[in-house]
């Protein structure tokens, strides 16, 4: 009837004038330069980038330029990189890659010296019990199907680190491939990737063995904190444009793709990317994705020192607000957290961090990943797994700030915050 929908017209009236973005772990607006990129590209560079005269040229040029500025932002080459269409095809190439390589290495083995350690079962993958869907939903179905087994190595409960002691205990002689993020999209703890990968550097020096492939999922680190691959040490890292102000697209970094490291396409077509990845170039995101990498490349301390600064207002807020009202589930002794990420509960029986936030009336924030929006109001798997308490763990609130978020921004959620929270009290 009418009153329903004055009331969501009023809600959303409302939204396009005051509300304020506080999600940039789900998404980010795209900057202005990179919306200029795409645009000139989609206007100027539309032909195809095989073509051999200069519509094609145009657009093969843009894209060489994209590639260089996104492997100089991760500390690679150009060639180490390959375009998809975004993080969840990025990962889901390195598992199909890691059991292709499982079964060619295994094959080989037989073929020549006759046997191979760890070829007698199936491929194993070790990765952490908090990684994003676009890693565990595939480990499963590989899981379920018979393809591999998984070990889901649990997070330390008092750090929210997979801790490196316990990936190495997990390592069998079929494993091929471990996959751990390098960041967590909830809680913004960064995870001890370089210290695995030299670890199981030194493993992989015995050939006797079945080489054991290394992976992060850089989406929620880059563009937040300085990431470098052939620092950490990895085979693969996923790039995901939407998390550093670039469009929806991502690529996968992979260090020497064909030669150092294997890596098998999940899709055949028309030769793009060196039959790595085919299809006709998405030439215009391709040009914002470069742009976007570009600025990080350029910005990023600047940006990483602004975030911290407004994370650390933000929770200094917090506190002086809430007092011991507030938990905050992004604080592990020992951890290093993302800059930007504050990962807060407000106690109380009433506040459970979906009825608050839909009770804002300025605070666009979320509960936990925007993937799982839809899981209802059960508090989030990942921070349970980091030793939250349920009932902490429910009223959790993911404030995540950007490069644009100001210290009157944080002012206005903490008052919206407080205002909100009276409001909910008093209602029981
Ligand atoms: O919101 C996030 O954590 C990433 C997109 Se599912």
């Amino acid at each position: 009837g009418h009153a329903f929908t004055d009331h969501i017209f009023h809600h959303y009236s409302e939204i396009n004038t005051d509300r304020i973005y506080m999600d940039y772990n789900a998404t980010t607006p795209l900057e202005p330069e990179v919306i200029q990129a795409i645009s000139e590209a989609l206007q100027d560079a539309w032909g195809n980038p095989s073509s051999n005269y200069i519509a094609g040229a145009k657009a093969k040029a843009i894209i060489n330029q994209s590639r260089e500025n996104v492997a100089r932002m991760v500390g690679g080459k150009a060639e180490d990189v390959i375009f998809t269409s975004g993080g969840t095809e990025a990962n889901n190439l390195v598992l199909h890659t890691a059991v292709e390589h499982f079964r060619k290495s295994c094959r080989a083995a037989e073929q020549h010296e006759g046997h191979q350690n760890g070829c007698s079962g199936r491929p194993h993958i070790i990765t952490s019990n908090v990684e994003h869907d676009s890693i565990k939903l595939v480990a499963e179905h590989l899981q379920m199907d018979g393809k591999a087994d998984v070990t889901f190595v649990p997070v330390s409960k008092v750090t929210a680190r997979v801790e490196v002691d316990d990936v190495i205990a997990a390592v069998r002689p079929n494993t091929c491939l471990i996959s751990v993020m390098l960041a967590n999209n909830e809680t913004g703890v960064i995870m001890p990737v370089r210290e695995i990968c030299q670890r199981i550097k030194s493993l992989n020096k015995r050939h006797e063995r079945l080489r054991i492939l290394l992976h992060t999922d850089a989406a929620q680190a880059l563009g937040k904190i300085r990431v470098d691959a052939s620092e950490l040490g990895v085979d693969y890292l996923t790039i995901v444009g939407h998390k550093f102000y670039a469009p929806r697209i991502g690529a996968l970094y992979v260090n020497s793709p064909g030669t150092k490291t294997p890596l098998h396409p999940m899709l055949f077509g028309g030769g793009q990317e060196r039959n790595f990845r085919p299809g006709t170039e998405n030439t215009p995101m391709i040009a914002g994705l470069g742009k976007a990498a570009e600025l990080v490349t350029s910005h990023l301390s600047e940006y990483e020192s602004h975030m911290q600064s407004t994370k650390l207002y933000l929770e200094e807020q917090l506190r002086a607000v809430f007092k011991d009202k507030i938990h905050f589930n992004s604080h592990y002794p020992g951890s290093d957290i993302l800059p930007n990420t504050c990962n807060v509960s407000i106690l109380g029986p009433t506040l459970q961090g979906w009825r608050v936030l839909s009770n804002c009336r300025r605070l666009l924030a979320s509960v936990g990943a925007a993937c799982h929006s839809d899981s209802g109001n059960r508090p989030s798997h990942i921070l349970l797994s980091c030793g939250v308490p349920s009932e902490v763990a429910a009223n959790a609130l993911r404030l995540s700030v950007g490069r644009g978020t100001t210290e009157a921004d944080v002012d206005a959620v903490v008052e919206d915050l407080r205002e909100t929270v009276q409001l909910l009290e008093e209602m029981n």
